[in-house]
């Protein structure tokens, strides 16, 4: 995968005096490789092979040719200069450079995103461990292989691209399904790992694994069908639907997409636990004398900073006061534009009276094959999921009858964070109550223990006591058929006097 290899190589130093001192005494090799953000330079003692340094060389990076055979570069530690073997080594090796500093006319991604974030997001998606997390929700892999396996006559001799193919697992399900080609794109250093395993499953004949962003690389020809699964939580975050979108450029006409559309869901909630929970955490800052220090003036900003976390766990859906409301993103239809500014009018019809903490949000989204229609559910009310359910509190809870009509709006506007600012705004209508907040997306707070979901207090219609030992009684009734005078029955006929046993199975 690296983009060229240089051997013979001398590395120098250049000191204060601009001196130019061997790194090395020996000669070297360079290796250019694929980086998210632009060329690894790896350089090997040749005679050692084992010690090596790597240079990262971004777009940013300065470089500047010193004679024939010479380039100096300007790497975040030091200012080296390497000496090729030969003219063309030289030529071959600015070429590359060039290469990396012509992306500097921004594509549509680096327009969007802060180079930190990008750097900090494709790093994390380098780490086998977080793909492997992924891999292992077994709802999410389990549906995409489902959905894929499902619409044979949309794969069989077709050609795929997948996007964000990160370990390259959905390529493998295309090729499962009978796919002629796939173009696997993935910008993390992933991309050679999902190479490895396409060598060692013997695919690469169908697999093409491109190492880059959809927004900046190329395809040799149009695909049938595109596949991806760039949901984020709260389906928005990470930005990457954009990405999928604009893989758009990439399909034929009437060509495919996998999953079709996405579907947010809004509804209104009551937690009175959790929003004490986050009261109660800023109010550490309410304190005059913490070690005999007054915290009191950042009590505020506490405030502010706990309640600007949305909330990633799960919960009973019965804390839900109202129907949810669901807004969709046709991947065939929508721009990447759209997703910029996301503004969701909100009408909730009160099923309940209550105290309204904020909006709880999750995501379903559907495979629109020829053959099987296959949705993905992170719902309240669906198996659990590695998206979780994503609440927003507000700053002010407000009182809502049953019957009257929440109104307001979700604005979610992206960030160059990758993620969005998620505003908040609900009033009843009819009156002068409303309430609002602004959450920062990129920022949440994981609060899911792993505990099981508790109903929500309240929703007990009669003794959950006598309901307890009804069903305890209803299942001793059962058991005394096996118990006959005293002498309890086994399952292949034998007989047993040990009575003491039989109770004790009883009620265990
Ligand atoms: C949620 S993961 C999915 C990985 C894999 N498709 C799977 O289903 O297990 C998203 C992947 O897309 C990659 N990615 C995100 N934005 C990308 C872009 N603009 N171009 C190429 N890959 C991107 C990430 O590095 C990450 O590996």
């Amino acid at each position: 995968m690296a983009e060229g290899t240089f051997h013979g190589v001398f590395v120098y130093k250049i000191e204060e005096n601009l001196q130019l001192v061997k790194k090395f005494d020996k000669p070297c090799t360079v290796a250019c490789g694929y980086d998210p953000q632009g060329t690894i330079l790896k350089i090997t003692l040749d005679e050692e092979g084992t010690k090596s340094i790597e240079y990262l060389l971004t777009s940013e990076t300065d470089t500047a040719r010193l004679g024939q055979r010479g380039e100096v570069i300007n790497t975040d530690d030091e200012d080296i200069c390497l000496r090729f073997n030969a003219d063309t080594d030289a030529s071959r090796f600015r070429k590359i450079v060039d290469k990396v500093k012509r992306h500097r006319p921004k594509s549509v991604f680096s327009q969007r995103t802060e180079e930190s974030s990008a750097s900090q997001y494709f790093q994390f998606y380098g780490y086998l461990s977080q793909q492997q997390n992924m891999m292992q929700d077994y709802v999410r892999t389990s549906t995409y292989q489902k959905a894929i396996l499902g619409n044979l006559s949309d794969f069989h001799n077709k050609v795929v691209l997948d996007v964000g193919a990160g370990s390259g697992i959905l390529s493998f399900f295309a090729v499962q399904a009978g796919a002629a080609k796939v173009y696997a794109i993935e910008a993390s250093n992933m991309a050679q790992y999902a190479q490895q395993l396409v060598m060692s499953n013997n695919v690469q004949e169908k697999i093409m694994v491109i190492p880059g962003k959809i927004e900046e690389i190329e395809l040799p020809q149009m695909v049938d069908i595109i596949i991806s699964e760039p949901m984020g939580y709260m389906l928005f975050n990470e930005r990457m639907l954009e990405t999928y979108l604009h893989a758009r450029k990439w399909l034929k006409p009437n060509g495919k997409m996998f999953p079709t559309h996405g579907d947010l869901h809004i509804a209104p909630f009551s937690d009175e636990a959790l929003y004490s929970e986050q009261y109660n955490k800023a109010n550490f800052w309410y304190q005059s004398a913490f070690h005999g220090v007054d915290l009191t003036v950042l009590h505020k900003e506490a405030m502010k900073e706990y309640f600007r976390q949305p909330i990633v766990d799960t919960f009973d859906i019965r804390i839900c006061m109202a129907k949810s409301i669901r807004y969709v993103c046709d991947f065939l239809k929508d721009n990447e534009s759209d997703l910029h500014d996301i503004d969701i009018p909100l009408e909730f019809h009160a099923l309940q009276t209550g105290i309204c903490h904020g909006l709880a949000f999750w995501f379903d989204v559907e495979f629109l094959g020829s053959t099987q229609q296959v949705w993905l559910s992170t719902a309240p009310t669906a198996p659990l999921t590695h998206w979780y359910q994503v609440r927003c509190l507000l700053h002010m809870p407000i009182f809502i009858k049953q019957g009257q009509m929440l109104t307001g709006r979700v604005l979610l506007v992206a960030n160059k964070r990758q993620s969005y600012d998620v505003t908040i705004d609900l009033r009843i209508e009819g009156t002068h109550i409303s309430s609002s907040n602004t959450l920062d997306l990129k920022n949440p707070y994981f609060r899911y223990t792993g505990a099981p979901v508790t109903a929500p207090p309240g929703t007990n219609t009669q003794s959950p006591s006598e309901a307890y030992w009804a069903h305890l009684d209803a299942q001793g009734v059962r058991n005394a058929v096996n118990l006959v005078n005293g002498i309890t029955v086994n399952g292949i006929g034998e007989a047993s006097m040990d009575i003491t046993h039989a109770i004790i199975n009883q009620t265990v």
